[in-house]
């Protein structure tokens, strides 16, 4: 008999069985509907039956958006056969607020490395206790502590600008390709990892000197190698972002892909970053070890305030650096890319900033005309350079991705609503903010809608740094950063896009991962104004 004859039956059975269990079953459990989910519309035909409509959507690199457009109709949309999306801002206390009973969603849990680190912990006790453990490291009062280093980056930020400085753009002329000497995101981006590096493990990474991101990666058995840091980290949440979306499968889904050259080459920039914070974590604890007293998050990660060691497991410290070195960069030069970018597009807003910034300022100040970098002490305060900041938060926050968070097994009320236990909840931070019913004319860069008691209000609504116990731990030192590298530059320089209409590419993972942002960039006159805002004032020309 030959062997084809003997493996028909089996390959029918093997049909039969995949039909049943990939097509039937769905389908019953989608009309059985034991959670009562069939009452909210889909996304799409198939999305209460299967993730793979949500899993399309992730390919074509905008979910938010897409989202967005169809909560303009509708307040809860199912994207999935567990899951819904929330577009009405009301449910932002329900979801996240400090009493939800909500955790995060398993999605974490299969993301996650050996050991959990604070952001993708879910048990709220163990949560708790990591928060404790590093909120001490976080808390503002050592704002001061991290000032030197940020203004150290911050000079060498100035130094690299003031080296591509070009001839200054007369009005109505556009930027000569040959002008446009500086690839904004890049040097941002090189920014905030120097800066982290710095703030947290007192490391010097010095790709703002080099020009470069070449990091070491150490395996476990202790052998190293050389890599790209941008792209390990970014093609590794890529990946994930892609093909995440069927939880359950996700293990299988994630290795069988890399048979694909396209999820292949992520996979081996994934593999290349697991290694980056494992040398990282290495070289500062051989300091440690030596007795170097730094002052930086890896000491509040070995011992508390009084010198008690908290007796982290190793796994533990690497997962807390590696969460640090990503949560801690990627966001704020994303961040500090788009509020240049909404600055440029907005002449008038440049301005209002930039009068703002040279009125709190000296007119000739030797340190900062040598350095270039403006102290946070002189500018924290600024309420139309925070409304800046805020605003480009709003319209592209840096983390659109509607962060999944499980209700509790005793169900929960969302919007009036009950939604039993086991079910996936979230509110895009994008979506969030489009909302014109909170934001009206929502597709507009206004600053100014953040001043004043209005601004105020806002507040509730704005989910850039998410909401609740599971809020951003990281936001006072990125508003330290972006507040000073923005006073910083647009005090010295001034800067054009290629063109009025040039566009900056978006790639929405979990973050919204930024294309280049090539400008041209020229030395700002200042100049006397007698008589303006006081004598001897400094003026844009
Ligand atoms: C513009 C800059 C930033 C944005 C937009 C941002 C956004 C967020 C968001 C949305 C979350 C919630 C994540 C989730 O629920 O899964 C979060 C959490 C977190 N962020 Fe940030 N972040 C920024 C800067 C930073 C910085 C500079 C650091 C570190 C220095 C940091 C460290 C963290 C950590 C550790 C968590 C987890 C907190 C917890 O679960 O207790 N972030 N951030």
């Amino acid at each position: 008999m030959s062997f084809e004859l003997v493996s028909l039956p089996y390959a029918a059975a093997l049909g039969l069985c995949s039909f049943l269990y990939f097509v039937v079953f769905p389908i019953a459990v989608y009309f059985r509907d034991a959670n009562g989910l069939r009452r909210y519309p889909n996304m799409h035909p198939l999305s209460g039956i299967s993730a793979i409509p949500f899993m399309i959507l992730a390919h074509g690199g905008a979910r938010s958006t897409y989202l967005a457009k169809l909560h303009q109709k509708h307040p809860v949309i199912r994207t999935g056969p567990n899951s819904l999306s929330y577009g009405d801002h009301r449910a932002i206390k329900d979801i996240y607020g400090h009493n939800t009973p909500c955790t995060k969603d398993g999605s974490y849990i299969i993301t996650a490395g050996s050991h959990f680190h604070l952001a993708d912990v879910i048990d709220k006790h163990d949560h708790a206790r990591k928060r404790k453990t590093l909120s001490s490291a976080y808390a503002i009062k050592n704002l001061e502590g991290w000032e030197h280093k940020v203004a150290d980056k911050t000079d060498k930020l100035v130094k690299h600008l003031d080296a591509c400085c070009t001839s200054p753009l007369k009005p109505g002329e556009m930027a000569e390709t040959k002008d446009l000497t500086v690839d904004y995101r890049k040097w941002t981006n090189f920014f905030t990892l120097d800066a982290i590096a710095d703030i947290g493990l007192s490391e010097k990474l010095g790709f703002l000197d080099r020009g470069h991101d070449r990091v070491t990666g150490r395996r476990l058995d202790g052998t190293t190698y050389e890599c790209d840091f941008r792209d390990c980290l970014y093609q590794n949440a890529r990946k994930q972002s892609l093909l995440i979306w069927p939880y359950a499968w996700y293990p299988f889904i994630n290795k069988v892909s890399n048979i694909i050259p396209f999820y292949g080459r992520m996979a081996k920039f994934a593999q290349d970053w697991e290694g980056i914070p494992i040398e990282l974590a290495h070289r500062r604890l051989q300091r440690y070890r030596a007795g170097e007293k730094l002052d930086d998050f890896f000491q509040a990660l070995m011992e508390d305030k009084n010198g008690h060691p908290n007796n982290l497991e190793w796994g533990e410290i690497v997962a807390e650096v590696s969460i640090m070195m990503n949560a801690g960069s990627a966001t704020t030069a994303i961040a500090m890319t788009n509020v240049l970018y909404q600055l440029i597009k907005n002449p008038t807003m440049m301005k209002q900033v930039v009068d703002e910034i040279d009125a709190a300022l000296e007119d000739e100040d030797e340190e900062e005309e040598e350095t270039g970098t403006i102290a946070y002490d002189k500018v924290k305060h600024l309420p139309f350079l925070r409304a800046c900041l805020d605003e480009s938060l709003r319209l592209f926050p840096p983390t659109p991705h509607g962060l999944p968070r499980e209700t509790p097994a005793d169900g929960v009320n969302i919007l009036g609503d009950y939604i039993p236990g086991g079910v996936s909840v979230a509110m895009s931070a994008f979506v969030a903010h489009r909302n014109e019913a909170v934001y009206p004319q929502a597709d507009k860069y206004m600053p100014e809608r953040w001043l004043g008691e209005e601004g105020k209000s806002l507040q509730p609504y704005f989910l850039a740094f998410s909401a609740g116990a599971r809020g951003c731990i990281g936001r006072n030192i990125s508003y330290l950063e972006q507040t000073v590298v923005l006073a910083s530059v647009l005090r010295r320089y001034e800067f054009a896009l290629p063109s009025p209409e040039w566009q900056i590419e978006r790639l929405e993972t979990m973050n919204w991962l930024l294309g280049e942002m090539p400008v041209k960039v020229w030395r700002r006159e200042r100049k006397t104004a007698p008589g303006v805002g006081g004598e001897g004032r400094l003026t844009v020309t």
